[in-house]
């Protein structure tokens, strides 16, 4: 389902609340559930506040309680810590789920959190994880072929595939000769295939995919996948991916898996870091109400969601 999109002219700082006037400035309302101080070691909240090891140094991380639905929120004090912490949950994830069903479905957005996988590449997990058993694929991608500067599969395969042992039939990109129409076509059909022949797994509840672990980051207007804040593909029920030609984050026409399936996960990483990602941040983990909902507060994983952060994106929590 794609059609015609403005991309709001509103930034987050000028939502508009729709209950009263539709020019009143948003503002921010207190979070009711958590505090975060921009200090990270003066952290003493509902907050389990530890130190980890990394390269060698003394990191500190600050884990936040967020009302069940919003998930686990882990704050790290750089992007270099919250990476470590990043590639041990998914090499701990795909041992655990290796161990139930002999394989991994692990989807991958574009974007910051790409290179937030490079540990994954780097030892102890470039030996440790079982690679044979991954099957990747990408929540969105641009319509560039494979070999375009613009293209997620390509990013991801310079940061991380092309460094780790997956066989090459594992790693499921879209088809870059179609057209966006078809290409959004092509790949529902491939994930249908790989649902009947059981390399994906299937929600009992929605009959949709349901993936192992969605690695996502988030754009500064909360959108997530290519689901763009006001964009009528948020509302898609049935399809499993659709289609955009109007982007309001270049280029311009994208595939991007749909709402119910990115909710039927099994897991769901979402990955914010930089103080860009600030204000939507705030918006979707604190009780901020009347405002245009932003995709990212539509994220609610059938299984589990949890938040890695740095502390420059969480500043405003
Ligand atoms: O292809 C894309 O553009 C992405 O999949 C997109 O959803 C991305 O993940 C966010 O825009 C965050 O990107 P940054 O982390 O680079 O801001």
């Amino acid at each position: 389902m794609a059609s015609s999109y403005h991309a709001p002219s509103a930034n987050l700082h000028t939502l508009v609340n729709p209950s009263s006037s539709r020019s009143l400035p948003y503002i921010p309302s207190t979070s009711r559930f958590f505090t975060v101080k921009h200090d990270l070691s003066s952290l003493n909240l509902n907050s389990h506040s530890e130190k980890f090891k990394c390269g060698g140094a003394r990191a500190s991380m600050a884990e936040i309680v967020t009302p069940k639905s919003k998930g686990k929120v882990t704050v790290f004090d750089t992007e270099e810590h919250l990476a470590v912490s990043l590639a041990k949950y998914t090499a701990d994830l795909s041992n655990k789920i290796c161990q139930e069903r002999n394989s991994f479905t692990v989807v991958l957005s574009g974007g910051s959190l790409v290179k937030s996988l490079r540990k994954l590449a780097e030892p102890p997990y470039v030996d440790s994880v079982d690679w044979s058993k991954w099957n990747v694929f990408w929540v969105d991608e641009r319509v560039v072929p494979k070999d375009h500067p613009d293209s997620n599969y390509l990013l991801a395969y310079n940061v991380f595939l092309s460094k780790i042992p997956i066989p090459p039939g594992n790693v499921h990109s879209i088809n870059d000769a179609l057209s966006a129409e078809n290409a959004a076509d092509d790949y529902e059909t491939r994930l249908k295939q790989l649902v009947k022949n059981k390399t994906i797994d299937q929600s009992e509840t929605t009959g949709f995919p349901k993936f192992d672990l969605m690695l996502m980051g988030m754009g500064p207007d909360g959108h997530i996948a290519s689901l763009f804040p006001g964009h009528p593909l948020i509302q898609e029920k049935e399809k499993w991916v659709c289609f955009i030609k109007d982007s309001p984050k270049p280029p311009s026409e994208r595939i991007s898996f749909t709402l119910p399936v990115i909710n039927s996960s099994a897991n769901i990483a979402l990955v914010v870091a930089g103080s860009g990602k600030a204000t939507a941040l705030h918006i979707a983990l604190s009780d901020v109400s009347n405002i245009d909902v932003l995709p990212v507060q539509l994220v609610a994983p059938e299984g589990e969601l949890a938040w890695f952060l740095d502390k420059e994106a969480a500043s405003k929590l």
